[in-house]
């Protein structure tokens, strides 16, 4: 049986894919123990992450060579746009954020992370883009659907699992995967090479929540 092109990358970018999915953070939010720090930290820098991600989703929007994966690319872009735009806001008032949001340099892995989706977003290759795109995507859905249940109580950790295990977003990551299995392999050195630097990234970004 051959594998899946996608995880056949997955699988190379170990061990940083499974440091990151089962990450200090992450059983902390999952548990509902993070303290705010950690939490405001990360919601500041990741909401600068979004912005960036905003654009790659306009890079993919211009560079898929299908209409049907452009409609789903679009309508992502809609939710990054208002309900998890929305979440952030209504969680910077809860944990009491203010001019930090703005004033806070970036951490490194933010920066990182900007530059590579910069990088993918102008090299004009839509395997380049998928390969972010889906690391950033699928890395989130598998420590999401694996959160014990109940959820937290608080929505500041309870909707940010959310927001990454429900069926819209499950389905976009199969979309992505898909995409992946079928363009990637036409660009294999660059798909590796990107999907393992967006992995690490990852991994550095929730390390640095604890910095
Ligand atoms: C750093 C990072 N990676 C992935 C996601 C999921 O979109 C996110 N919100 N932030």
């Amino acid at each position: 049986m051959t594998e899946r092109y996608s995880e056949q990358l997955r699988a190379l970018s170990e061990p940083d894919w499974s440091a990151a999915t089962e990450h200090r953070f992450v059983r902390e939010l999952c548990a509902g123990t993070i303290a705010p720090g950690p939490m405001r930290r990360y919601l500041i820098q990741d909401h600068r992450f979004l912005d960036s991600f905003l654009r790659l989703l306009g890079a993919a929007i211009a560079t898929a060579d299908t209409m049907e994966a452009r409609l789903r690319f679009g309508r992502s872009a809609g939710v990054v746009s208002g309900e998890e735009n929305t979440y952030f806001l209504r969680a910077f008032a809860s944990l009491g954020v203010g001019a930090e949001r703005d004033t806070d340099p970036d951490s490194a892995p933010t920066a990182g992370f900007k530059a590579l989706m910069r990088e993918a977003a102008e090299s004009g290759s839509y395997p380049a883009v998928l390969s972010v795109l889906c690391v950033a995507e699928w890395l989130y859905l598998d420590w999401a659907m694996r959160a014990p249940r109940p959820l937290p109580a608080d929505f500041v950790h309870a909707e940010w699992i959310t927001l990454h295990d429900n069926p819209d977003f499950r389905q976009f990551v199969s979309v992505l995967r898909s995409e992946l299995d079928r363009v990637g392999p036409g660009s294999d050195a660059e798909c590796r090479d990107v999907f393992r630097r967006a992995v690490a990234l990852e991994r550095q970004f929730l390390d640095d929540a604890y910095a």
